[in-house]
């Protein structure tokens, strides 16, 4: 797994390296219909689980005994909000400090077979006049291009709440990124084209609980 030292800066999350090659799907579990689809396992289940616990007490320390509405960024960041918002709401249950949560949702689609399209659809958007006054945590997959981020931060901003903080299970490593970056970021990883744990090939592979590299055969099989 990535190496990560004293001095690498935590803001980046977990640096995954351009070398790393990720573990052979065989020695784990996953779906049989995925069979020859997966090039290889990147971020194993648990890893994912274990850094989610761990932003969860950092969200905690910046933001308790504040009340905060979460916005989950569908559909790609359903299963990480919700593992998320579970490890803040056991550290509700546990420690001094709490966090009062309500949680919405906005859908956000833009992408076609592998690549970022520029036609960014938004549905759910005109609901966010609840946001106004508020601290909010948006809650993402996954930054690539960072033009998704980059439309909902000036679309939320324009509803003028309080604080807006972002939580991103992933960040990209790629050339001409929009520079809005998470808070909170889980893991920064090279430049490849990455499914599993909600986020999505052409709707295939969110059933799947492990961060996966596709195969080529995969690739060429769901391709639209
Ligand atoms: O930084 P970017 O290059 O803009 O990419 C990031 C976005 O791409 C994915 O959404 P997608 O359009 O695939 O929709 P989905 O969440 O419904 O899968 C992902 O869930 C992010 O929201
Ligand atoms: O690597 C990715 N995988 C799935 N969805 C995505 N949306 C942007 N980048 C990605």
């Amino acid at each position: 797994m990535a190496h990560l030292s004293a001095s690498t800066p935590t803001h980046r999350g977990v640096v995954i390296p351009d070398d790393w090659p990720g573990y052979s799907p065989d020695l784990f579990t996953y779906p049989e219909h995925y069979s020859g689809a997966l090039d290889c396992v990147y971020i194993p289940h648990g890893v994912i689980m274990d850094r989610t616990e761990r932003l969860a007490r950092d969200i905690m320390d910046d933001l308790g005994d504040h009340d905060i509405v979460v916005l989950c960024v569908l559909k790609g960041g359903h299963q990480f909000c919700s593992d998320l918002v579970e490890h803040i709401q056991v550290l509700n249950r546990s420690s001094s400090k709490s966090l009062l949560m309500t949680v919405d949702f906005i859908r956000l689609k833009s992408y076609l077979n592998d690549r970022s399209t520029p036609d960014i659809q938004m549905i759910g958007a005109e609901s966010l006049s609840v946001l106004t006054g508020k601290n909010v945590l948006i809650i993402e997959a996954i930054v690539d291009t960072g033009k998704t981020l980059q439309k909902l931060l000036t679309h939320v901003q324009a509803f003028k709440p309080k604080l807006i903080k972002v939580a991103g299970l992933l960040v990209k490593r790629v050339p001409n990124q929009a520079v809005c970056l998470p808070d909170y970021v889980g893991f920064e990883i090279p430049n490849h084209f990455v499914v599993g744990y909600a986020l999505d090939y052409n709707e295939f592979f969110r059933d799947l609980n492990h961060i996966c590299v596709m195969s080529e055969d995969g690739k060429q099989k769901y391709r639209l």
